[in-house]
């Protein structure tokens, strides 16, 4: 089937009936026909059982309920296929969404969401793995969503513009010194298509949102490009997006090859952000809330931009490295975000797959210690192929 972009409003009307009711009969007769290209979870987790219980809902949150489908019903490629729209969706679909966060995390038994930012200096070194990752690109990034408004595939157009708004004033009383830059047509802040472009290319800012289909036809991009935009701290080393996938994504971005350095970095930044009195919405059980089930819990995921040219044979063998990496549990991405390209020496951008039942420490663990084995298969491969 091919993929083309679809706004969320087009997208749903397949799915309604002649009183523009939800019509789960046709939901359930397009899941049948994706499931003969792939089985997302949010198709697997659509039974019967959960329909019963939709239809005890009041019609808004049926439609609420088909608006959390949406990605996956207008897309034959999706993983997971379902975004919340409102942070209570975690609780007024727990019949549908539980099981599914359970089984995308491999959650077994009671997990409470736990925080501990204690990540140790001087000790995730990447140069103890091999002396020439001195300076390596490393990132990490938390998702936040705030209190009271909804989340950004049910957001209007208004509440878009007023929420950048909102962000621009925090800005402004930070202690952190930075400047806004706005996607906004007619924002103080507006920068050009050339700007946005070099902040793209830089990996600072995100793609335009419109391009992904996923992003289309879940509402997620809706009224593109207003209340969209990227705080930068004037040494460029903090990031703020605002308006992609969650309301906020609170990026650090070092050079250099201790782990712990970027994620002091992203803590200085995030709590800063927390002192101009933001309240980010919270779930007792799954912790911090985001738009993507697969975001819950910590929301935070950390990264290097690494070389594996032995790997991936010179760029050419992608999958390789994500099957190995895979095996580890971490994930291997291209060079421009999920679904890009690596280039010809294998650049990748690898981070840990768990956000949730793992504290924000233990993701740092877990990438330094994957990458140990990582760099360790690469180096032997290397020592192979040198004496073939
Ligand atoms: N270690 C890194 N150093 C510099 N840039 C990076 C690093 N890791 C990722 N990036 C860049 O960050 C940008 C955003 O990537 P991407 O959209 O995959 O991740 P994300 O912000 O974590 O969101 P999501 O997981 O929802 O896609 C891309 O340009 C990507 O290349």
């Amino acid at each position: 089937m091919e993929q083309k972009i679809v706004f969320k409003e087009e997208a749903r009307k397949d799915f309604l009936d002649a009183d523009g009711n939800v019509d789960f009969q046709k939901v359930q007769a397009r899941w049948n026909e994706l499931a003969k290209v792939k089985v997302s979870l949010g198709n697997k987790y659509f039974t019967p059982e959960v329909v019963e219980q939709v239809k005890k809902l009041s019609a808004a949150d049926q439609h609420r309920f088909l608006d959390v489908m949406m990605g996956g019903l207008a897309n034959d490629d999706s993983s997971v296929g379902v975004y919340a729209t409102r942070p209570e969706d975690y609780d007024v679909f727990s019949f549908y969404l539980q099981p599914l966060i359970r089984d995308y995390h491999k959650i077994e038994g009671e997990t409470k969401q736990e925080h501990d930012w204690n990540i140790p200096v001087d000790e995730y070194l990447l140069t103890k793995i091999d002396p020439k990752l001195e300076k390596v690109s490393m990132r990490a990034r938390v998702a936040r969503n705030v209190k009271g408004w909804n989340l950004p595939p049910l957001m209007s157009k208004e509440e878009r513009i007023n929420f950048e708004n909102k962000m621009v004033q925090a800005f402004e009383n930070f202690d952190i010194k930075g400047k806004y830059h706005s996607l906004t047509p007619g924002h103080k802040n507006q920068i050009t298509q050339e700007q946005a472009d070099e902040l793209i290319k830089r990996h600072f800012l995100f793609n335009d949102m419109t391009t992904d289909n996923h992003l289309t036809s879940s509402g997620v991009a809706s009224d593109w490009p207003y209340g969209r935009g990227i705080w930068i701290s004037d040494d460029e080393t903090k990031m703020i997006w605002v308006g992609e996938e969650d309301q906020l994504r609170i990026i650090s971005i070092v050079q250099g090859n201790d782990l712990g350095k970027v994620d002091q970095s992203l803590y200085q930044l995030l709590t800063g952000i927390e002192k101009s009195g933001l309240e980010f919405a919270e779930h007792p059980v799954y912790g911090v809330v985001t738009t993507c089930p697969t975001n819950m819990g910590t929301g935070k995921r950390q990264s290097i931009l690494g070389k594996f040219p032995n790997i991936t044979n010179g760029g050419k063998d992608e999958k390789k490295l994500k099957d190995i990496a895979r095996q580890f549990g971490l994930q291997a991405r291209g060079m421009g975000g999920e679904h890009s390209a690596m280039d010809h020496e294998g650049t990748a951008d690898i981070s840990p797959s768990a956000r949730f039942g793992v504290t924000e420490a233990v993701v740092t663990r877990r990438l330094y210690e994957g990458l140990i084995k990582l760099y360790e298969i690469e180096a032997q491969l290397g020592k192979e192929q040198q004496q073939a």
